[in-house]
C-alpha cells in the first residue's frame, strides 16, 4: 500500500520555500485531502462526509476541527451540506455520453459527477467508459482464490497498524499493510536502500507461494490490458507520453488490510518514484466488499468545473481485479472510504484483503535517484493541479511529506525521455519533460 510508497502524510506547518524553489504544485486540494485523511485518522467514528463538514467549518484547521469534534455529538453537523447518496437510480440521470468520452480520453474536463454526489460503478463496461481502470469480476479460479485468501488471512493476522506523532498524541494508521517483494535479497536491499516517507521500512517480507503463483496470472491479465487499452482507446492507437515501451512485470506488492468498515485509506495518487512516469497497478481484493472512490483532478484554471465535481465509488468484490493504467497516478486521486456497514465474507469474517501489485523499474533505484540536502533520494511526483505546468514531473525533497517535517524543500524538474526513462539508463532519447509550449514549438 502506499502509506509507503505513495501516500503522503499531512503536512501540519510546511515551512513555505523560496519563489525560487517554490514547489510548482502548491495544491490547495490536496492539502485538504492530507487534512481530511489526519481528522479522519483522530476521529475514526466519523465519517468523510461530516470530517469535511468540521473541516469547512474551521477554515481547514485540523486542530481547531479535531477539538469541535471531542465537543459534540456524532452526527452534530456544524453546517449542512447537499445530500450524500450511497445509490442512485441510473447512470444516465447522472453524466451524458459526452462526458464518458471526455473521462476516458483525459480531454478537458466538464462536469461529470453532479456536485456533492457519488457515481456508483459496478460493471467492467461503466467503469472502463468513466474511469482509467479496468474491472475483471471471477478474476482466479475458485481454489486458488480460496488459497490465496487462507494464505493472506495469515499474513495479516499479526499486522500491526503504523503510527504516528500528531499534537504531542500517537494516531493509528487507517489500517494495516506490508510490502511484500519476490526473493530475500530484494528484502535486505529495500531495507537499506528505499525510503518511504523519510525513513526506512522494516515492514518488508518475501511473498509466501499463493501470492507468487498469482503474480503471473496478474502480469498476462494486465499486459493483455494495457495493449488493448492503447489499441482501441488511445488517440491514434499510440501509447501515452512517458509511459513505458517494455513490458509491466510485477515484483512488489503491498498487502492492505481493512478490519471492519471503520478502517479506510484517505485520497491519494501512489508516488511514483521507484515505479516512473505513467505505471500500471493491478489491485486485487478479497474478502468483504468494499467502495473504491476515485475522483480526477481538474487544473486550477476549471475551478468551477472542480467545485461542481462529484466522486466516483467503484464496487470492489470479492476476487476482482481492478487495474489502474497509466493515466491514473498523474490525473487521479483515489480512496477508501470507510463504509457503515459490510457484510462479512465467509473467508474473511469482517476483513478486506488487497493485493497491490507493481513494477518497480530497475531505471529507478534509489542509488540512482536525485538527492536533496537532507540526504534522501527524492520523490518523483507530477503536478497535477497547477495548469500552467500541470502534467510535468519533479523530484521533491521526501522529508516533505512526513508529519511535522519540513525537509529542505529540495526541488528540480526530472528529466525524462518520452518512454519515461531518466538520463542515467541506457537508451535515453533526450528529455521529453518540458513546458508544453516548448514541446509545441518541437514538434512544429
Ligand atoms: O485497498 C485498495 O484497494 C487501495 C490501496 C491503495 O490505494 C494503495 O495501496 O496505494
Ligand atoms: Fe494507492
Amino acid at each position: 500500500m502506499e502509506a509507503f510508497v505513495s501516500r503522503k502524510r499531512p503536512k501540519l506547518s510546511p515551512n513555505k520555500p523560496s519563489l525560487a524553489e517554490s514547489p510548482p504544485d502548491a495544491d490547495e486540494s490536496e492539502s485538504t485531502d492530507l487534512k481530511l485523511a489526519l481528522l479522519a485518522s483522530l476521529n475514526p467514528d466519523h465519517s468523510q462526509e461530516v470530517l469535511l463538514d468540521y473541516l469547512l467549518a474551521y477554515d481547514g484547521s485540523v486542530e481547531k476541527a479535531s477539538n469541535a469534534i471531542a465537543g459534540s455529538a456524532k452526527d452534530d453537523r456544524p453546517r449542512k451540506r447537499t445530500g450524500f447518496t450511497g445509490y442512485q437510480s441510473s447512470l444516465s440521470s447522472f453524466t451524458s455520453s459526452e462526458n464518458n468520452a471526455q473521462a476516458r480520453s483525459g480531454s478537458t474536463v466538464k462536469q461529470l459527477t453532479k456536485k456533492g454526489k457519488t457515481l456508483h460503478l459496478y460493471t467492467p463496461e461503466e467503469i472502463e467508459a468513466h474511469t482509467p481502470c479496468s474491472m475483471i469480476h471471477n478474476f482466479l479460479p475458485p481454489d486458488e482464490c480460496e488459497a490465496l485468501t487462507k494464505e493472506l488471512m495469515g499474513e495479516a493476522s499479526n499486522f500491526k497498524r503504523h503510527t504516528f506523532k500528531m499534537f504531542d498524541r500517537i494516531v493509528e494508521e487507517g489500517h494495516g499493510f506490508r510490502l511484500y517483494v519476490n526473493s530475500l535479497e530484494e528484502v535486505e536491499k529495500q531495507k537499506a536502500e528505499y525510503v518511504y516517507n523519510g525513513g526506512y521500512v522494516k515492514e518488508i517480507a518475501q511473498c509466501p507461494p499463493e501470492m507468487l503463483k498469482v503474480s503471473i496470472r496478474v502480469q498476462k491479465t494486465v499486459n493483455a490490458e494495457i495493449q488493448r487499452r492503447i489499441r482501441d482507446l488511445n488517440p491514434g492507437g499510440r501509447k501515452l507520453k512517458f509511459q513505458s515501451d517494455e513490458e509491466w512485470k510485477p515484483n512488489a506488492s503491498f498487502l492492505n488490510c481493512y478490519d471492519g468498515g471503520k478502517q479506510s485509506l484517505g485520497y491519494h495518487s501512489d508516488h511514483l518514484t521507484y515505479l516512473g512516469p505513467r505505471t500500471s497497478i493491478g489491485s486485487l481484493s478479497l474478502g468483504v466488499t468494499r467502495e473504491f472512490r476515485v475522483r480526477r483532478i481538474v487544473p486550477q484554471i476549471d475551478e468551477a468545473a472542480g467545485d461542481a465535481q462529484g466522486q466516483i465509488a467503484i464496487h470492489l468484490p470479492h476476487n476482482s481485479l481492478l487495474i489502474m493504467h497509466a493515466e491514473m497516478q498523474e490525473e487521479w486521486k483515489h480512496a477508501i472510504a470507510p463504509a457503515q456497514i459490510v457484510e462479512p465474507h465467509p473467508l474473511t469474517q469482517m476483513k478486506r484483503l488487497n493485493l497491490t501489485y507493481r513494477c518497480f523499474k530497475d531505471s529507478f533505484q534509489p542509488k540512482d535517484i536525485p538527492k536533496c540536502k537532507c540526504d534522501f533520494p527524492c520523490v518523483l511526483r507530477c503536478v497535477q493541479k497547477r495548469a500552467a505546468t500541470r502534467g510535468r514531473y519533479m523530484w521533491q525533497c521526501i522529508k516533505g511529506f512526513s508529519i511535522g517535517e519540513t525537509g529542505c524543500s529540495h526541488f528540480e524538474w526530472a528529466e525524462l525521455d518520452e518512454d519515461g526513462r531518466p538520463p542515467w539508463v541506457m537508451g535515453y532519447k533526450g528529455n521529453a519533460n518540458v513546458p508544453a509550449i516548448i514541446a509545441q514549438n518541437d514538434e512544429s
